[in-house]
């Protein structure tokens, strides 16, 4: 666990941000009023109910603060996002009609979680209601419709943007955006990013042709960060950030939140469906997520139904809980995702049945319980599908993982065990199965 300094520990969210301003000399580099914006957004993260600094928090907004680019380092749900959203709203004038910052995020999904946030801090607070225009947050992502953000982008600029990198290229290679007044890059979701064939050349780009390390502070977020002294090493080689870049690093050693309850049951591949289901009669989870593997090209070419629409269809049919079952993949076009996920954050309890499109970032805090009916297929994607739960920094409830494998994939699992540092505890197969 890294050392936290007792200054700052107990202090409310702003005071801790503000305490780093003084302690760190912050300077607004446009110099047009973004100390006036920070001292009106800051009491608004109060206002919304972040009171107490999480340790990310804590350790990371002095260095934010301080104008040093970051690499944000620290468990799923520790707050990674409000630290840097409170940077942003430290830095820009909302008074400006400029793009100011810039969130570049993997998915559409983890897109809209973000953009609610932002809006959240941004909306102006109850006793300012007639002094000042809030900032304004777009949110440029796939499967959006880019036409109508064409005329926003050329009315009146947002203040923030929250993009997808192929969405955000688009616009940029059409000079429909322009980044000569972005302050603030964050690449959140940075380890996933740089993996992904489809966006690695595109993040690449923005980082270093379509704008240059030394005209923003670059934030970059992620809870998994593999080889982080090449990443960082790269950071600076690369000119990704400045020479001074500051690795925050909390909880290395343990990369999940301690509340997690690790758990496997083995069966038989014919036996897992019911498997799944003594389990989630057991455990009667309000609302959870069931993580199933990608469909095999070899699958869909034999013209087997997806296992997600399998699993849906059998637990609608078997499982009598009150929770409703939704579905969540990639190959979902872009209305039914956002219509399963506005589902899922308007209902009362619900059993999401997903790919690994909702393992990354997505802020569903009312889940308690996570089922991988497939393992994951890296130590890396289980840590993501496991932090999708765990996810009230202040709280010790307990929320469980749950993993159903064959007997052969034992030795996978004690794997990820021992890179993530967690014990799994078997649970034994109930005799209906
Ligand atoms: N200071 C705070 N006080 C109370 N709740 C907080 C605070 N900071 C963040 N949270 C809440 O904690 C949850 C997790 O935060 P967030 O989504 O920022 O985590 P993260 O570190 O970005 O996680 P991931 O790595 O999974 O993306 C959110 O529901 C958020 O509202």
């Amino acid at each position: 666990m890294a050392s936290v300094t007792s200054a700052t520990q107990l202090l409310p969210v702003s005071q801790a941000a503000i305490k780093g301003h003084s302690q760190f000399s912050f300077t607004n580099r446009s110099g047009e009023g973004g100390r006036l914006d920070s001292a009106r957004n800051l009491p608004r993260a109060e206002e919304v109910g972040y009171v107490v600094p999480t340790e990310v928090q804590q350790q990371a907004l002095p260095v934010l603060f301080s104008g040093r680019d970051c690499i944000l380092h620290a468990q799923t749900g520790s707050g990674k996002t409000l630290a840097y959203l409170l940077l942003i709203f430290s830095v820009i004038n909302s008074q400006r009609s400029a793009v100011q910052a810039l969130i570049v995020v993997p998915t559409r999904e983890l897109g809209i979680q973000v953009t609610k946030v932002a809006r959240m801090l941004a909306a102006k607070p109850k006793e300012n209601e007639v002094e000042q225009k809030s900032c304004t947050v777009m949110a440029l992502l796939d499967g959006g419709m880019l036409r109508r953000h064409k005329s926003w982008l050329k009315a009146e600029p947002p203040t923030i943007v929250v993009a997808t990198i192929a969405s955000l290229c688009q616009m940029l290679e059409k000079h429909l955006f322009k980044l000569e007044s972005m302050q603030v890059l964050v690449i959140d979701e940075v380890d996933f990013m740089f993996n992904s064939s489809k966006q690695v050349g595109s993040v690449r780009k923005l980082l270093t042709s379509y704008s240059s390390c030394n005209s923003r502070q670059t934030v970059f977020a992620s809870a998994s960060i593999p080889q982080h002294n090449r990443f960082l090493y790269d950071c600076i080689q690369q000119k990704w950030s400045k020479r001074d870049v500051v690795h925050v690093h909390v909880n290395s050693i343990e990369p999940m939140p301690t509340c997690l309850q690790h758990r496997f049951m083995i069966c038989s591949k014919k036996q897992r469906h019911q498997t799944l289901l003594s389990s989630l009669q057991s455990d009667a989870p309000k609302s959870g997520i069931i993580f199933v593997g990608e469909q095999s090209e070899k699958s869909k070419k034999a013209g087997n139904a997806p296992p997600t629409i399998d699993l849906v269809d059998f637990l609608k049919t078997s499982y009598g809980g009150s929770s409703d079952i939704l579905l969540l993949e990639e190959d979902m076009n872009f209305n039914s995702r956002a219509a399963s996920l506005s589902e899922v954050r308007h209902g009362a309890g619900y059993l999401l049945v997903a790919t690994d499109i909702a393992a990354r970032g997505v802020d569903l805090p009312e889940i308690t319980h996570i089922y991988n009916f497939d393992l994951p297929r890296t130590a890396v994607d289980y840590l993501h599908r496991a932090g999708r739960t765990g996810r009230k920094p202040f709280s010790d409830e307990k929320c469980y993982v749950t993993n159903i494998i064959t007997p052969e994939e034992r030795f996978v699992l004690q794997r990820y065990e021992n890179e993530l540092m967690f014990n799994c505890e078997e649970l034994s197969l109930l005799s209906n199965v």
